[in-house]
């Protein structure tokens, strides 16, 4: 059987020009892609920070960058899928293959699925890569088995892999979608059935890199893009690389998610009435919205306490409220703090607003972190749902009395957002949780799960899946 060129959706990159067709020197962008993806393994490394390494040191740019980019990234996410293709295809459980011929059979089954790569140039390029890195009998071995895997297109290879549809939605979604089963479980519980699929098809698209202004040092009009659709101090970056932009270069804009533009913005909107001070982001590491946050205090002569618990993430927050000669982008405004906030070093009701932006399992940024569904497990909820309260109540005996706490993860599911919420209601009387308002309460299809909070989606806002609920000190 053919394959049609219709469900070829991304671009191909240098594939197209078929780049080591026959025997020849290993493509470097293919080169690339492979060394992420065996870092990712090997080191548990990440590959958004692994990606810029590797690029510069085979002096990738351009096409070459992005093709290398979008391989390794949408690898890695649809692992899941292109597994069960490949299990198809070898004669032997897919435990007893290599790794590294594994790791170069899955960019293989990418290219050839996913990418507009021609199959003679994804088979060839990926042959060569085994031969290089592993030797001539493995090559032959790649060889036949992406002849196998290239006899039929995505959905025909997914209709013969995975389980019935009807019969066992999730089992499907867990092949069709490549999530781990308990992940599509815990989404399709807090999106619902009907959008589940729309959900997880989201966090196989690579996310649009997204500006913000930091208010008093930029503004959104120097920077290039379109407006975001919701947050006033955000761009879509249409073109380019986001360290090709001054502003960004300078400290004064940063790559921030629209929805975590968001959270900040939720914070200071919050009516508070009172003294307006001091304000506290009391998860800050890297320090995103710990920049946002100065920012805004600056403008309302209120300071920001950033606290996080690594110290080397600490350096991160600082570095992201200094100017590249080191000097505080918004001066007096802001201070760091490495600390434990579970056993937080200030005085109790001290505070006049908390961002708890609380560690938790991510699920809700598998856009932007292509291995992390493989490496969270239910069992990291049972440290975290702890922690996220313990923070969240630590934050509730900072702020004084009328002060506000958001409360926010980056997480849709339901134990570490309603659960977590609610335990904490349960446990004081002198909280009361509060809807959001403002521009973030206005947005629409946003009702988290519990009334009044916010719940942004991938599929529905083209943001993380941002969780926010807004509590007030009695
Ligand atoms: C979701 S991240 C925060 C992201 C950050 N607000 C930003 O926008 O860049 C959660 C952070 O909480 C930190 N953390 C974990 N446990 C903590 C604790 N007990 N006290 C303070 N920070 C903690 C983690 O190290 C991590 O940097």
């Amino acid at each position: 059987m053919s394959r049609s060129s219709e469900r070829r959706r991304r671009p191909s990159g240098p594939g197209r020009r078929g780049p080591g067709r026959g025997s020849g020197p290993v493509d470097p962008a293919r080169l690339a892609a492979y060394e992420v993806v065996k870092a990712v393994r090997v080191e548990g490394a990440y590959a958004n920070l692994a990606l810029p390494h590797v690029l510069g040191r085979l002096g990738l740019e351009g096409r070459d960058a992005a093709f290398a980019t979008e391989l390794a990234s949408g690898t890695l996410r649809q692992q899941g899928t292109y597994d069960a293709v490949l299990a198809a295809c070898v004669d032997r459980s897919l435990t007893k293959v290599e790794a590294k011929v594994l790791d170069a059979l899955r960019l293989g089954a990418h290219q050839l699925l996913s990418m507009r790569v021609p199959d003679h140039a994804a088979i060839s390029t990926t042959v060569e890569l085994v031969r290089s890195k592993v030797g001539p009998g493995a090559a032959g071995f790649a060889n036949a088995v992406l002849r196998k895997v290239a006899h039929r297109p995505l959905a025909d290879w997914i209709g013969e892999v995975a389980p019935d549809r009807d019969a066992d939605h999730d089992g499907w979604a867990t092949i069709a979608h490549s999530h781990p089963r308990w992940v599509v479980e815990r989404l399709a519980a807090a999106v619902g059935r009907g959008q589940v699929d729309d959900l997880l098809a989201a966090d196989n698209l690579p996310p649009r890199v997204t500006l913000v202004a930091r208010p008093g040092r930029a503004t959104r009009e120097e920077l290039p893009g379109e407006p975001t659709t919701f947050s006033p101090y955000g761009v879509v970056l249409t073109a380019g690389s986001p360290t090709s932009v001054s502003a960004v270069a300078e400290g004064r804009a940063g790559v921030q998610d629209e929805g975590s533009q968001l959270v900040a913005l939720a914070l200071v909107e919050a009516a508070v009435e009172g003294a307006d001070e001091t304000w506290l982001d009391l998860c800050a590491g890297p320090g995103g919205k710990s920049a946002l946050l100065a920012a805004l205090g600056a403008e309302r002569g209120a300071f920001l306490l950033a606290n996080e618990r690594q110290p080397h993430r600490a350096g991160l927050v600082l570095a992201n409220l200094t100017d590249p000669s080191v000097r505080l982008l918004v001066p007096g405004a802001a201070g760091v703090v490495a600390g434990d906030g579970t056993v937080p070093p200030y005085r109790a009701a001290s505070v006049d607003r908390v961002l708890v932006d609380a560690p938790c399992t991510g699920l809700g940024a598998l856009r932007r972190r292509p291995e992390a569904r493989w490496r969270r497990e239910p069992a990291d909820l049972d440290a975290l749902v702890p922690l996220q309260q313990a923070l969240l109540g630590s934050a509730l005996d900072l702020v004084r009395s009328g002060g506000v706490v958001l409360y926010a993860t980056c997480s849709p599911v339901l134990e570490e957002t309603r659960g977590v919420v609610e335990q904490v209601l349960a446990m004081r009387d002198d909280v009361t949780l509060e809807p959001i308002g403002g521009l973030v309460g206005a947005v629409p299809d946003s009702a988290g799960p519990l009334p009044g909070t916010v719940q942004l989606w991938p599929h529905r806002h083209g943001t993380d899946a941002m969780f926010l609920a807004l509590l007030r000190k009695g």
